[in-house]
């Protein structure tokens, strides 16, 4: 499915975060969003998630406007945010229970089977997710995110917390689920991740640029970074 979004606003008070965002995510790629600290990375996934409304533009699915995100968009899309989104006095068990009940609870659970072989979370259904290591628990946000088998991954710094080994399961993931023709959109400041990304946009000043290939780190650093 491909995601498409135009003249997106987003104001905090006085502060106007986005003036003009607009970017492509095709389908089967993995689009990369990059920027300084602050610049609007997550304020935008938390729109295009549906979490936040925007003051102004438009999304598009497949060239399809969206009319109302904080309904739709949480069907389509798969959002990993940087904060967990865990409730941390319950077990991993039953915040994984509760997110399987947001949608066709026996389905989420058939595909919860397989997602907790793959992610490796299992030994610690029982644990209180307050227990859990910085890494663990981003594990299991992340199959909380692919429950409903989501089209489209929304990924804030997936990789943030977790260790090597963990780090190339996710890549070979990302890689996987676009060759299936799933669309990701990923935030991030890592060159691995970066690496995965078939396109990258910059955020400057609350406007997108598209990032043109074969520039060098250096490059799109001091262009659009720094
Ligand atoms: N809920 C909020 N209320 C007020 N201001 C906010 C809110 N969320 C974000 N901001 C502000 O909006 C701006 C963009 O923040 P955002 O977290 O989207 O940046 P980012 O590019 O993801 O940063 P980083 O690379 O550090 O993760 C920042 O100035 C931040 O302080």
């Amino acid at each position: 499915m491909e995601l498409e979004i135009r003249d997106i606003q987003k104001r905090y008070g006085k502060k106007q975060v986005l003036k003009k965002a607009g970017l492509t995510a095709g389908k089967g790629q993995c689009t990369g969003i990059i920027g300084a600290n602050g610049c609007g990375k997550s304020t935008l996934l938390r729109v295009l998630a549906g979490a936040e409304k925007a003051d102004g533009g438009g999304i598009f699915l497949d060239g399809r406007k969206i009319s109302n995100p904080s309904r739709e968009m949480a069907r389509y899309t798969g959002y990993i945010p940087q904060e967990s989104v865990l409730m941390p006095e319950l077990t991993v068990a039953d915040n994984l229970k509760l997110w399987a009940s947001f949608g066709d609870y026996r389905e989420n659970l058939k595909r919860l089977a397989d997602l907790s072989d793959q992610f490796r979370i299992k030994d610690f259904y029982k644990e209180r997710v307050k227990n859990l290591s910085g890494g663990m628990e981003k594990r299991v946000n992340i199959v909380c995110a692919l429950l409903h088998e989501p089209e489209i991954l929304l990924m804030d710094e997936p990789s943030a917390a977790l260790d090597l080994v963990f780090k190339q399961e996710l890549k070979m993931y990302i890689r996987d689920f676009i060759q299936k023709g799933g669309s990701i959109l990923l935030s991030s400041h890592d060159e691995g991740e970066l690496s995965l990304c078939q396109n990258l946009w910059a955020i400057k000043e609350g406007e997108t640029h598209k990032v043109p290939e074969g520039l060098s780190i250096e490059e799109i650093t001091s262009k659009y970074i720094a």
